[in-house]
């Protein structure tokens, strides 16, 4: 199996199923996790030094940190619903205590921080929906902790691509600090797909090709991109959703495509040729 594909695995007592840890995917930003919890349980997150984006994937709970508390926030009881997520931005240092409400599906974002923002609440009026590209390319994106909303490093996004689609395309690749052309980010895909038993494709290439690894990612995988282009495809029958954590020396998402498939970009039809 791929070292960048981190699989699914049942919820441990506290009920975390993903952890990619910077030393785990061996890069120096990004973190990851996601947790089920049951209806009524309630997990402790510790203080730790980075700053945290908790997005509420699925379900309802109430957050408290020493500084806030969001009571009774989500609505989504799947991602596939399609409707905005309720998110809490956790200012390092913080413990957070997490109660769900319902059946809770959550995911903790983490990268550096210097404690320069409050925790806050990310509610879905705070976040932007966007459509991009054309044709079998096109996908619908909610920006949820993008460049121009305070953080210290974290860009959080999350992105459905419908079946029988691309994105994450034409290949792109932000792994060169060389603003303003490109900046340095790792990057982290939380796949879920629709049906539950359905699988996408995930490539992740570098130009001379040290990197070339095809993935067939499942329902609640992740994927760590710690370098090169990165599309997705989705087969027939199964849309995705994924939820992409960013995070690097600066927080500017700037990319070069790849020459060979910019085109996409200009020339390919907006029916995607029929
Ligand atoms: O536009 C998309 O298809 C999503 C991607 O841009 C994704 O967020 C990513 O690859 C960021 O580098």
């Amino acid at each position: 199996m791929s070292r960048l594909l981190s699989r699914w695995k049942q919820p441990n007592a506290e009920g975390r199923t993903q952890s990619v840890t910077p030393e785990r995917a061996g890069w120096g930003y990004v973190g990851f996790e996601a947790y089920e919890l049951q209806e009524g349980q309630t997990l402790t997150l510790p203080a730790v030094r980075e700053e945290r984006c908790l997005v509420l994937v699925a379900g309802r709970a109430s957050v408290t940190t020493p500084s806030a508390q969001f009571n009774d926030i989500g609505e989504r009881m799947s991602p596939f619903e399609r409707i905005k997520p309720w998110a809490v931005y956790v200012t390092p240092q913080e413990t957070v205590q997490v109660k769900a409400l319902t059946a809770l599906e959550l995911a903790v974002c983490a990268a550096p921080g210097k404690g320069t923002y409050p925790t806050r609440l990310i509610a879905p009026e705070d976040i932007d929906a966007e459509a991009r590209g054309k044709g079998h390319n096109q996908r619908y994106v909610h920006n949820i902790l993008p460049e121009d909303r305070p953080a210290d490093s974290l860009l959080v996004v999350e992105v459905w691509t419908n079946e029988g689609r691309t994105s994450s395309y034409p290949s792109h690749k932000h792994d060169t600090d060389n603003p303003p052309q490109e900046t340095y980010l790792e990057e982290t895909y939380y796949h879920r797909l629709n049906p539950e038993q359905g699988f996408c494709m995930q490539r992740v290439y570098t130009d001379d090709r040290t990197l070339d690894e095809c993935m067939a990612v499942y329902n609640r995988d992740v994927v760590m991109v710690p370098k090169g282009y990165h599309p997705v495809a989705t087969m027939a029958g199964y849309d995705s959703y994924y939820l992409n954590v960013m995070a690097g020396p600066v927080r500017k998402w700037m990319f070069t495509w790849e020459e060979d498939h910019a085109w996409i970009n200009r020339d390919y039809p907006a029916d995607g040729g029929g």
